[in-house]
Formats: C-alpha cells, sequence, structure tokens
C-alpha cells in the first residue's frame, strides 16, 4: 500500500486531497471575511494582481471566494457520499435477508435505478427535496446510491459462496446474522475504498447541480455556485468561471487517483506476508542463517483471523529444487491457508506473519508489492482442486495461458499464444492447437486440470503447490495427473509441495512428507519411513486408516476417533492429545518439533 502510494498517480492523488482537506479546514477561518468584504469600486473586475481571478457583482474577491468555497463543497461532497452510501449499501444487502419475493423486488427496483441516468435521477430527487443544498445533497446521494447498492450484491453474492458461509446457513444461523457477521465485515473493505471515488463524483455532481441552479443558494456558495455566477462572464474575463472549474476538476481528480489506487491496493484481497516476531518454536536466536539452496523456506509463519482464530500456527518448511514435498493431514488443519499465505491470497480478513518467509532467495515480506508479485507471477505456479475456479469461463483456453507470457514476460499476442500451444501440447492435451481456441467448459475435468499445470509453465516456475489438485478427478485421471506433476518436476527441475488430505496419493508421489494437524507440523519424515517408521500418533493413525490388500472389505475402514479440535478451540497443550491412546500428563504442555533421527522430526513427547 506505501508502495502504490509513492507511484505518481498515488502522490498526485494523496496530494491533491491533502490540500483539499487542507484548505477546507483553514479556507474561512483566513479569507472568510476578504471573500464576503463587498467593495463598489471594484465590481465585476477581471483578473489583475490585487483580485487575480477577477471580482463579481459586488465586488468580492474570486480567487478568495473560491479558497473558503472548499469547505462548503467538500461537506456537502461528505454528506451526499454518505447518504449515497448508506442507501445503498442497505439496498444492497437487504435482499439477502429479505424473503424471496420483496427481495427479487429490491433487486428489481436497484437494476432498474442503476440503469437510469444518475444525473436525470439527482435532478428529479432534488426538485421533489426542495431547491438548495439540501434538495442537491438528496439528489446526488440518489444517483449514488444504486451503484454501492449493485457493489454491495456483486460483492455480497461472492462471499456468500464461501464455505464458512456455507456452513454457517447449514448450523441454521439466521440470515440477518450471516449478513451481519459474515457477509459485511468481508466486504467492507472494497466498499469503504469506493467510498473515496464515490466522494470525487458526489464533488463533480453537486457542482453540475449548483451550476445548473438547483444546489447552494446565495448568499451560501460552493465551487458550482461560483461557477453558475461567474459563467455569463466566460468570454469577457474567463478566470472568473476558471478559478471555480480548475478547483472542481482538481478536487476531482484528486479523490478518483486517490480512490482508484485505493482499490488497486486492496484489489488483493489477499495480505502480504509481513516480518513477524518468530512464535512458539523458534526464538529469534534459533532462526539460523537462511538456506541459500532452498526454494521454498518457511519459518514460523502464523494465519490469523479476527477473533483470535490462527489457522496456522508456526510453521516452518523448507523445500529444495526437484523435490516434491506432501503436506498432508485432515480437513481443516491449515493445508490450503498455507498454501495460500505463500502465495499472498489469504483471503482478508486473514493476516499473515512469519520470521522467514523466501521464494527463490529472496524474502517476499522485504519486497515492494509490485516486485513480490512479479516474482510471484514468474516462480510460482498454482494448481487448484478446482481447475474451473483457476479458468476464466468466459475466455477460450489459449488465451488465458497466452496472458501470462504477455502481462508477465512481455510476449507479442503471436508469441504469447505459440507458446500457449506448446505448453497444452507439453502436458499432454492431444490437439493443443484446436484445444486452445474452446473455452474450458469444452474440456473435460482431467483436461483442464492439465491446462492449469500448462499455465503455470507458461512462466519458468521454481515452485509448484498443488493444492489437491486430484480430489475432484475419477481415479484413472488421477494418475495421470500424479504422473504428468512428476514428469514436470523432473524436467523443469522446480520444486513442488503437494497438499493433500490422502496420504496414500502422498506416499506415492512425494519424496518428502510434512504432516500437519490443527495448523501445527507435527512430523516430517522421509516417504520410505512413512508405511513402518512414522513415528507421531498421528502420522501412524493416518497410515493404519488406509485399506491394503489384506484389509477385511467386508468391516468399515478404519478410522481416527474423536475429531480435529477447530482453530477457535485449541488450548496450550498438544492438540492431538483427545485423540490420542499414548497422551499422559506431560501432553498439557506442547511438544517442539524435534529432531528424530535422519531428515525425521516429530512433535510428540511419546514418539517411540
Ligand atoms: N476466511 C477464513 N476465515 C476464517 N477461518 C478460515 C478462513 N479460511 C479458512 N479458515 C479456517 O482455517 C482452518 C484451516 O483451513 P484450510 O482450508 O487451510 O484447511 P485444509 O487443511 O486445507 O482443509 P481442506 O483439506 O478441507 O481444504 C479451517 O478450520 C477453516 O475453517
Amino acid at each position: 500500500m506505501r508502495h502504490l502510494l509513492r507511484t505518481p498517480a498515488g502522490l498526485a492523488g494523496t496530494t491533491l486531497v491533502a490540500l483539499m482537506v487542507i484548505l477546507a479546514i483553514v479556507g474561512p477561518p483566513i479569507w472568510g471575511a476578504e471573500a464576503e468584504r463587498i467593495d463598489p469600486a471594484v465590481i465585476l473586475q477581471g483578473a489583475s494582481a490585487a483580485h487575480p481571478l477577477g471580482t463579481d457583482n459586488l465586488g468580492r474577491d474570486i480567487l478568495a471566494r473560491v479558497l473558503v468555497a472548499g469547505r462548503l463543497s467538500l461537506l456537502l461532497a461528505l454528506l451526499a457520499t454518505l447518504i449515497g452510501a448508506i442507501g445503498g449499501i442497505v439496498l444492497g444487502a437487504l435482499p439477502s435477508v429479505l424473503p424471496r419475493r420483496p427481495a427479487r423486488l429490491v433487486t428489481g427496483t436497484v437494476n432498474a435505478l442503476v440503469a437510469f441516468p444518475g444525473l436525470l435521477l439527482a435532478m428529479f430527487t432534488a426538485v421533489i427535496a426542495g431547491l438548495g443544498a439540501r434538495g442537491a445533497v438528496l439528489g446526488i446521494g440518489a444517483a449514488i446510491a444504486p451503484g454501492f447498492a449493485r457493489l454491495t450484491q456483486t460483492l455480497a453474492a461472492s462471499v456468500a459462496g464461501a464455505d464458512y458461509v456455507s456452513a454457517a446457513r447449514m448450523l441454521g444461523v439466521p440470515r440477518r446474522r450471516i449478513m451481519a457477521r459474515h457477509v459485511l465485515p468481508n466486504i467492507a473493505e472494497p466498499l469503504i475504498l469506493n467510498l473515496t471515488q464515490a466522494l470525487g463524483g458526489a464533488l463533480l455532481g453537486l457542482a453540475g447541480m449548483s451550476f445548473l441552479g438547483l444546489g447552494v443558494q446565495p448568499p451560501s456558495f460552493d465551487w458550482g455556485r461560483l461557477l453558475f455566477d461567474g459563467f455569463g462572464r466566460i468570454y469577457s474575463t474567463p478566470a472568473v468561471a476558471l478559478g471555480p472549474a480548475v478547483a472542481v476538476a482538481l478536487a476531482g481528480i484528486g479523490f478518483n487517483l486517490l480512490g482508484d489506487v485505493l482499490a488497486r491496493a486492496a484489489s488483493r484481497t489477499a495480505v502480504p506476508a509481513g516480518k513477524a516476531a518468530p512464535q512458539a518454536a523458534s526464538a529469534p536466536g534459533e532462526l539460523g542463517e537462511p538456506d541459500p539452496e532452498a526454494v521454498l523456506e518457511v519459518r514460523d509463519l502464523t494465519v490469523t483471523f479476527p477473533g483470535g482464530v490462527t489457522p496456522v500456527r508456526g510453521l516452518s518448511l523448507t523445500v529444495a529444487p526437484g523435490e516434491i514435498v506432501g503436506l498432508v493431514g485432515e480437513s481443516g488443519s491449515g493445508k490450503s491457508l498455507t498454501a495460500s499465505a505463500i502465495g499472498g491470497l489469504v483471503p482478508y480478513p486473514g493476516e499473515v506473519s512469519a520470521a522467514r518467509l523466501r521464494l527463490c532467495g529472496t524474502d517476499l515480506g522485504e519486497l515492494p508489492e509490485q516486485e513480490r508479485r512479479k516474482l510471484l507471477g514468474t516462480s510460482l505456479a498454482m494448481v487448484f482442486q478446482d481447475p474451473m475456479a483457476s479458468l476464466n469461463p468466459a475466455l477460450r483456453v489459449g488465451g488465458q495461458l497466452a496472458e501470462v507470457a504477455t502481462v508477465h514476460q512481455g510476449a507479442s499476442r503471436a508469441e504469447a499464444r505459440t507458446r500457449a500451444v506448446d505448453r497444452l501440447g507439453h502436458v499432454h492435451i492431444p490437439e493443443p492447437d484446436r484445444r486452445a481456441r474452446q473455452h474450458p467448459h469444452e474440456l473435460s475435468g482431467g483436461m483442464r486440470q492439465r491446462a492449469v499445470i500448462a499455465m503455470g509453465l507458461m512462466g519458468t516456475p521454481r515452485l509448484i503447490i498443488a493444492d489437491e489438485p486430484t480430489t475432484a478427478l475419477d481415479v484413472t485421471v488421477q494418475r495421470q495427473i500424479l504422473r504428468l506433476l512428476r514428469e514436470v518436476t523432473g524436467e523443469t527441475g522446480a520444486a513442488t509441495l503437494f497438499i493433500s488430505h490422502d496420504i496414500a496419493v502422498v506416499g506415492e508421489l512425494c519424496h518428502r512428507v510434512v504432516v500437519m494437524y490443527a495448523g501445527r507440523v507435527v512430523e516430517e519424515l522421509p516417504v520410505e519411513k512413512l508405511a513402518s517408521g512414522a513415528a507421531h500418533p498421528y502420522t501412524r493413525a493416518l497410515v493404519a486408516s488406509l485399506p491394503d490388500m489384506d484389509t477385511d472389505r467386508s468391516l468399515p475402514l478404519a478410522s481416527i476417533p474423536g475429531h480435529q479440535p477447530s482453530p477457535a478451540e485449541l488450548g496450550p497443550g498438544c492438540a492431538f492429545a483427545a485423540r490420542c491412546e499414548l497422551a499422559t500428563d506431560r501432553c498439557a504442555e506442547r511438544p517442539p518439533l524435534i529432531p528424530y533421527g535422519k531428515a525425521h522430526q516429530v512433535a510428540c513427547w511419546e514418539a517411540s
């Protein structure tokens, strides 16, 4: 964010807005008397040394009036924006809490209002509410509200699909409460950012209303009113109209630039990893020197959500070039959030901190936002469970792949397309040229997943994070994708972090296995030791729950009794203790991750 504010647009927006705010505060006390001083000797004068913007029909100095009018102009714009925003957010949120029919009525009304020209809506409301500042403010508020309502509906719809909202719904949480607790807090940031841009629009709108004679009435004056008063003289003494016009334009540009930069900074909806004090397991002195060979080095990674929910707690992980590391654990253990934190994709309001988060030898926490994105865009490829989530259904597959090359490598369109077709062929998609021209829905599930892997290969990824990439696929296709991942890792020398809840798949594909439980690593071991050399009771239970050739298929499959505690339920001791046959009083204290043979670490007091 700080970096974006230092860009030319950010700097210009911040400076202009700061100047406007200062003007609104100091303008009236400094130039108030001058702005009101009537001087019959200098009536209707043009620009001069004494009156740089000329004088009005009562001999009042226009420059002083422009400087004083800033306060009223900004205050009215702020009021109109707040009215529009609050009205719009309420309108936008209503369909989510109302019964079906009234909800449809509200949605239809919002759609109609969005289609209605804003200025007409403003004028219509202003005429009904009465001429003057009040009517203009209500009018502009009414013109702003539909945009906010539509934005609220769109954002709410995107959050409504989140797993935690579905879970709350299934638990029977009332819709009003879901809206207030789960939806609105998660969409607050873009809405607040939109306020800044709306403020710029409101300033221009109010000036327009005053200019049309529908806004501020004498003796009060805002920039629009001054523009209205000076417009008749624009050919004889242009300065009198240009002064207020420039003020309106500068303020509008300032708020729009700032709003745009803020929106861009927030558009990620993800929180970049920042440097944070190392937690529990490793004190600063234990952090040690960075590993120069590692592709990925994570130390004490923590992901926190408001309310003290910490689904990832002090996780450390290293992945070497060409290595396939499996991150395994039950659903909810924090595997996906770990991947999201590495890729800078943790959704707002999650917060990421790490004592060290290095990718390809560069500390991500120390990079400016733009460079961090560039490094992630070129060195990291992410493959998710649902390939449709990574592919835009409205775009052709080839075009989406080509975008990576045009955006990150500055390739021409033709070069990017050729490379996209080549990459599709590389992941064994038959007839890659034809497939590149198709839309994602025309491809099978396995082919889509291959296309996503091909997208990752458009750059030269040093690390591939594959988060449950085969879970949604049938067994045969699963095998093909696993083979492809192994092949890609072997060919490119890239490292792979393979996330799965399926320890059998992990055992088959990976060189090393990291086992997570309730947000922490409980064991890290070479894959050869998985079947019979695991030391943590949880890893052993996971392995024991796998069926093999001798398993009696008439009996229910083995499962680990009990359930993994949710991040909010975690106490100070070993999180697995409640389900562990070996648990003793000592487990009330959390066991540290300690070496247990070569390339093997375990966090258990009773490990044997
Ligand atoms: N946006 C969020 N806000 C609050 N809690 C969240 C959010 N996203 C994830 N969590 C919580 O973090 C915990 C870990 O989630 P995560 O998705 O990383 O688990 P996982 O091990 O990948 O599980 P799965 O295999 O089911 O994807 C879960 O308890 C989940 O409820």
